[in-house]
């Protein structure tokens, strides 16, 4: 069924200027410019099928994500998409293994955003071949394919293949009732949209009053700059939504394990469900100390959005650092890594509430979790996947939201496609949109 050589790799640098309206903005990352390095995949098969992969940025730096596209790009180009996906741990353990590239990683930073972007765009390929979307085509795999996509160097102390098969195995049990229960009803979804930490209090009002109109019952607000602030907004959003509507606060990476504890004890009184990214996502030890802390207030850690990859989910995992584990679309080395994140987490009985604060991130992200609760997970207990309401416009197959909760999608492929005219018009520095704002800023 998969053919075709792969006869060109492109990359784009396409940014969206959402610093204008203080959207995705938090305490440490205050001037998003929402981008992505953006990868189309052509085949000299007949069927004329390209595969489209990102990997999220926040605009500076997109051009240094596309140079590591580039450096990855002989690992792919010439492959038969038969011989990448029928040995795809090989084909991931070869882009991972690099003997030079991976002195720049490995398994972390530019280099394995780069390698989600490749990854995705194949997967992309790969599901549209088969004419499924990306969670069918997980849903409907034998548990011996889908482990043998995963690389579990590093990871065989917590988890072996075996394991990972029989988990995978037991999960079958009830996994038709479950695809119905998504046609169905879909996966719960929480939104982000209402509290950015760079909106006013009228714009938060406005927002957080429309979303409860719209049926959401599960919030998140932007926490960790000024402690003044965030009691006021806190407090402003937990009248509004009341007392019984989930609240998640995020301080992304802002705090000292020390601070952190002392900051959200007195946050406690708004009954946050989790604080997220309390501190430096590599700060394991710190985010165990920080969940010991804070759990006689009732408050979760929440992490996973700049983890390297999956051997500090292991950790974290191993240290019960965390009650909540964000699963990223982009960071990880696309769905292979984050199978076996999943998969871990399965073993460990802990939640998985994937990150989406991003351009693209909702639209690929929702494949992950779907087929978590197909096939592994089985439960929906304590789990919904982030939503933000910003750029969807831009994709040809944008995520679908009923009742806030994520619709699975229909349409064959992982929806990393992006419209073209979006694409020319956000490509930076030359596209329409950029040229306008630069020379508006005189450069
Ligand atoms: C910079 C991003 O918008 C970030 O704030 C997203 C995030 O932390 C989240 O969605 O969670
Ligand atoms: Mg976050």
């Amino acid at each position: 069924m998969v053919h075709g050589r792969v006869s060109r790799l492109s990359v784009h640098d396409v940014r969206f200027p959402t610093s204008l309206g203080g959207h995705g903005s938090d305490a440490m990352h205050t001037d998003p410019d929402y981008s992505a390095a953006y990868v189309v995949l052509e085949t000299d098969a007949e069927d004329g099928l390209k595969g489209y992969g990102i990997t999220f940025t926040l605009g500076r730096g997109t051009e240094v994500v596309v140079c590591a596209v580039n450096a990855l790009a002989p690992h792919v180009l010439n492959r038969e998409l038969g011989d990448i996906v029928g040995d795809f741990r090989g084909f991931y353990r070869q882009l991972t293994s690099d003997g030079q590239l991976r002195w720049i990683g490995p398994e972390k930073g530019v280099v394995h955003l780069a390698t989600a972007a490749v990854l995705n765009a194949v997967w992309d390929l790969w599901a549209k071949q088969e004419g499924k979307p990306l969670w069918k085509l997980l849903v409907d795999m034998d548990p011996r394919t889908l482990v043998s996509c995963i690389d579990f160097r590093y990871i065989t102390d917590v988890l072996t293949e075996e394991e990972a098969c029989e988990i995978l195995r037991q999960s079958q049990v009830g996994k038709k009732e479950r695809e119905e229960q998504m046609l169905a009803h879909g996966y719960p979804a929480y939104t982000t949209s209402c509290a950015w930490l760079g909106y006013p209090d009228a714009t938060l009002k406005q927002l957080c009053s429309e979303a409860l109109k719209d049926g959401w019952t599960r919030f998140k607000v932007k926490v960790g700059a000024d402690l003044q602030d965030d009691i006021r907004r806190c407090r402003l959003i937990r009248n509004m939504i009341g007392p019984e509507k989930t609240l998640m606060m995020d301080a992304n990476q802002r705090w000292d394990v020390p601070e952190a504890v002392e900051w959200m004890t007195k946050l406690a009184e708004f009954k946050p469900l989790w604080i997220e990214e309390p501190t430096s996502p590599d700060d394991i030890l710190g985010h165990a100390a920080i969940s010991k802390a804070l759990a006689p207030l009732g408050i979760g850690v929440a992490t996973g959005e700049q983890c390297h990859n999956r051997v500090i989910f292991k950790q974290l995992l191993q240290a019960k650092a965390l009650k909540f584990l964000q699963i990223d679309s982009c960071r990880l080395g696309s769905v292979n890594e984050n199978l076996s994140v999943l998969l871990m987490a399965k073993k460990f009985e802990i939640p998985v509430c994937p990150h989406a604060g991003g351009v693209g991130l909702c639209e690929l992200v929702q494949h992950l979790i779907i087929f978590d609760f197909i096939s592994v997970s089985a439960s929906l207990q304590d789990r919904m996947c982030e939503y933000v309401d910003h750029l969807h416009e831009h994709f040809k197959y944008p995520v679908l939201i009923r009742e806030a909760s994520y619709m699975p999608p229909k349409d064959p492929g992982y929806s990393t496609e992006m419209k073209e005219d979006s694409v020319k018009k956000h490509r930076y520095p030359d596209g329409e949109v950029w040229k306008k704002l630069l020379t508006a800023q005189g450069n």
